[in-house]
């Protein structure tokens, strides 16, 4: 940035709040942080673009793999393009075996998989060939490698924390296919395939949430790449952000019946509480990734003959759309998500990770392309307490 600019105006339409210093933007709402060209959100009209094609396109007829490479290379691939990017995850579909250890040691004391994510990520990064290698290709091929590592990360967890054997993941399935396979051991059929495929397809990239800027903090401090993917994964956790997505379907599973949905949003309401999975910074209309997946869930419910938590869901929705939505809030992707989850088998613990196993590639991405841009994150903070406090010796402390 320039030195002359001595004054900058920050327009927001956020919540501002006055301190003693001058105007603090709560929660940093519309500040912008950098430029980018990787996705992009009109959250007055609920659309979503990735790199430019409507996410309602990519999710009709593109699969993670084909988004992936868009979102890291920039181009949607053409058939060889794809071919050799499928062939590269696929040889990167492996962890050595202290990684291996660390994640199953973490499963088998039941800990939360995203803390398992988190360090096995970490102690990913002890094993780069080329730790001092900080250029775009080598962050690239971090980037695809971190890929290939989260669903095994995930599936290894999920079967240590049950007192199940590891399934080796297969070079011959795709993304979403093998981590079904390592998850539950026999190949999964194409309606499950198909699920998470799309989930991933709508995780993959979404402008700048908290925790792409947990990461973009990170790698704007010049750390690793696994360092500032592993702070993408602390910062998704939290239910007001990835971890919406578990504390969504715990509130269904409370709710229990589609009867009981109505009076337990109401009195949930009455309490001053939030309803999980409603409700965005940006979107000020429904989702549009809740929209497409709102009908695969119902789709998926069909086919397993199962429709009671997409019922359930519905009769949320009704009471957020008659409540909520004139203050603008809506149903997030977080909001169906879970159900079709549930529908798999896969407990809600592991919903969050699996959001991980797709932002992995965002986060990455955003982080090579700041590289670009870079200058250090560090704002300023108002402080209120008192200066030049008389030091007080221990013995004569009250
Ligand atoms: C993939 C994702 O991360 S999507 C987001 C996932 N998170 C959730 O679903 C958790 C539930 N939702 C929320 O907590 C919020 O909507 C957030 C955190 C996502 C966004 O919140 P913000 O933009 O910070 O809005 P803020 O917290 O200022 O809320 C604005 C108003 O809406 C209300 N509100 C926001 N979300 C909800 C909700 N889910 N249920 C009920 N009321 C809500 C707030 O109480 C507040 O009301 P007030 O102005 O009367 O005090
Ligand atoms: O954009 C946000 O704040 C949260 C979100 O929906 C996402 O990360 O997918």
């Amino acid at each position: 940035m320039s030195e002359e600019v001595k004054e900058v105006k920050i327009e927001t339409s956020g919540k501002v709040i006055q301190s003693p210093c001058g105007p603090i933007i709560h929660g940093l709402e519309d500040v912008l942080v950098k430029t980018t060209t990787i996705s992009d959100i009109d959250g007055k009209n609920g659309i979503l673009w990735y790199r430019g094609y409507r996410i309602d396109d990519l999710a009709k007829y593109s699969t993670f793999e084909e988004v992936a490479y868009l979102i890291l290379y920039g181009k949607l691939p053409n058939r060889k393009e794809l071919e050799d990017f499928k062939e590269l995850l696929a040889s990167y579909r492996d962890l050595p075996s202290e990684v291996y250890s660390i994640v199953t040691t973490l499963g088998k004391v039941k800990a939360h998989p995203m803390l398992a994510l988190e360090a096995g990520v970490a102690a990913l990064g002890a094993f780069d060939e080329n730790p001092n290698d900080y250029s775009k290709e080598a962050n690239l091929k971090r980037a695809v490698k971190l890929t290939s590592a989260l669903p095994i990360m995930i599936a290894a967890h999920y079967r240590a924390s049950r007192g199940l054997d590891l399934v080796k993941p297969r070079k011959d399935l795709s993304h979403a296919a093998n981590f079904l396979y390592m998850m539950f051991g026999k190949e999964p059929d194409e309606t499950s395939t198909k699920a998470i495929d799309l989930y991933l397809v709508l995780h993959i990239d979404h402008e700048v949430p908290a925790s792409t800027f947990a990461t973009l903090v990170a790698i704007s401090t010049w750390t690793d790449l696994y360092s500032a993917i592993a702070a993408g994964i602390a910062t998704l956790k939290g239910p007001l952000h990835g971890g919406a997505n578990e504390a969504a379907m715990k509130q269904y599973l409370e709710i229990g019946s589609p009867e009981n949905a109505r009076p337990y949003v109401e009195k949930l309401l009455a309490e001053g509480k939030r309803v999980m999975g409603v409700g965005h910074r940006v979107y000020k209309a429904y989702d549009p990734r809740a929209r497409i997946y709102k009908e695969l869930v119902r789709q998926l419910s069909e086919v397993k003959g199962n429709m009671t938590w997409y019922r359930i869901a519905e009769e949320v929705e009704k009471v957020v759309l008659e409540k909520l939505a004139p203050k603008k809030l809506y149903p997030n992707i977080d909001f169906w998500s879970g159900i079709a989850m549930y529908l798999l088998g896969i407990p809600y613990e592991y919903y969050t990770p699996i959001f991980a196993m797709s932002r992995v590639v965002g986060w990455a991405a955003h982080a090579i392309e700041y590289l670009d841009q870079h200058r250090l994150f560090r704002p300023r903070a108002c402080y209120t307490g008192p200066h030049d406090v008389p030091y007080v010796p221990i013995d004569k402390r009250q």
